[in-house]
């Protein structure tokens, strides 16, 4: 374990998210992959949580069992008291609409709708009437106001992945996982897109756990949370880049 800082749980903190010696293996015979080795780990609510580690470590393998888009070999993950393993495609795909919000590396807004019907589309499909007031707040912490009328094509990479963070958010999930959402954008645009993602945390009571190759990223985070090889390889609580560099380092792959 490296940089494995613990410091003491408060009284009272909820856990968003729990994962219990979750395996997966892809493939067979020689050619099997342990993607996930035995993973135990446990996400607060109210808390920045980034995963980090190496090319290969896991962690998107870990992400997608997290949010029930992929199903462990074996093991457990409970969204707050809502065990997902074991769960029918229907079920977890309610589940995520209903609890769940993404914010991907590649956007994935629809091109033919505006900014405004992106972000109310999972909504709509919910049959969920908007918070109008909530949805004014979202939109005014993102800056996109003056914004909404304007389809993907017509806005900047950082206000595309604006959209799409305010699109996770409106539909106030439990937990909000956002995989390399910095991937596409400039540091500027990026440095604003993490910066909300801080802000939903720290202003809007926000649970958000992202995976993310980049130390200054993962800085933003109040926690992260290091893979190799499939398992957990420590903690860095309170991370500055050099830190997290520094936990890389020691990891043996920087
Ligand atoms: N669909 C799949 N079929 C076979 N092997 C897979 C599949 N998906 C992932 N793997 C393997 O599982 C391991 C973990 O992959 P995963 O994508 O979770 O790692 P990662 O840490 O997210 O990597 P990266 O940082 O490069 O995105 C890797 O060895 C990968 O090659």
């Amino acid at each position: 374990m490296v940089e494995l800082v613990s410091t003491p749980r408060p009284a009272g903190v909820r856990t968003a998210v729990t994962a219990r010696n979750l395996v997966k293996v892809y493939g067979r015979g020689n050619a099997a992959v342990r993607a996930l080795d035995g993973v135990d780990v446990s996400f607060e609510a109210g808390r920045f949580t980034a995963i980090m580690g190496p090319s290969g470590s896991g962690k998107s393998t870990l992400m997608h069992c997290l949010a029930g888009l992929d199903a462990a070999d074996s093991g457990t993950v409970h969204l707050g008291g809502t065990e997902l393993t074991g769960r029918s495609d229907r079920e977890l795909t309610r589940l995520r609409r209903d609890r769940i919000g993404f914010v991907f590396q590649a956007f994935n807004l629809l091109p033919t709708l505006t900014a405004e019907a992106n972000v109310l589309l999972g909504l709509e499909l919910a049959g969920r009437e908007p918070d109008r007031a909530w949805f004014d707040t979202v939109v005014a912490a993102l800056g996109l106001r003056d914004r909404l009328r304007h389809k993907p094509a017509e806005l900047s990479g950082g206000q595309q992945q604006r959209v799409a963070c305010a699109r996770a958010l409106v539909a106030r999930p439990d937990v909000v996982f956002a995989d390399e959402p910095t991937g596409n954008l400039d540091s500027r645009a990026g440095a604003e897109v993490l910066g909300f993602l801080r802000t939903s945390v720290r202003d809007l009571g926000q649970t958000v756990i992202m995976v993310t190759h980049d130390p200054v990223a993962a800085s933003y985070a109040d926690r992260v949370v290091l893979l190799a090889d499939g398992r957990l390889a420590g903690q860095v609580e309170r991370p500055t880049a050099d830190s997290v560099l520094t936990a890389l380092k020691n990891l043996g792959n920087v």
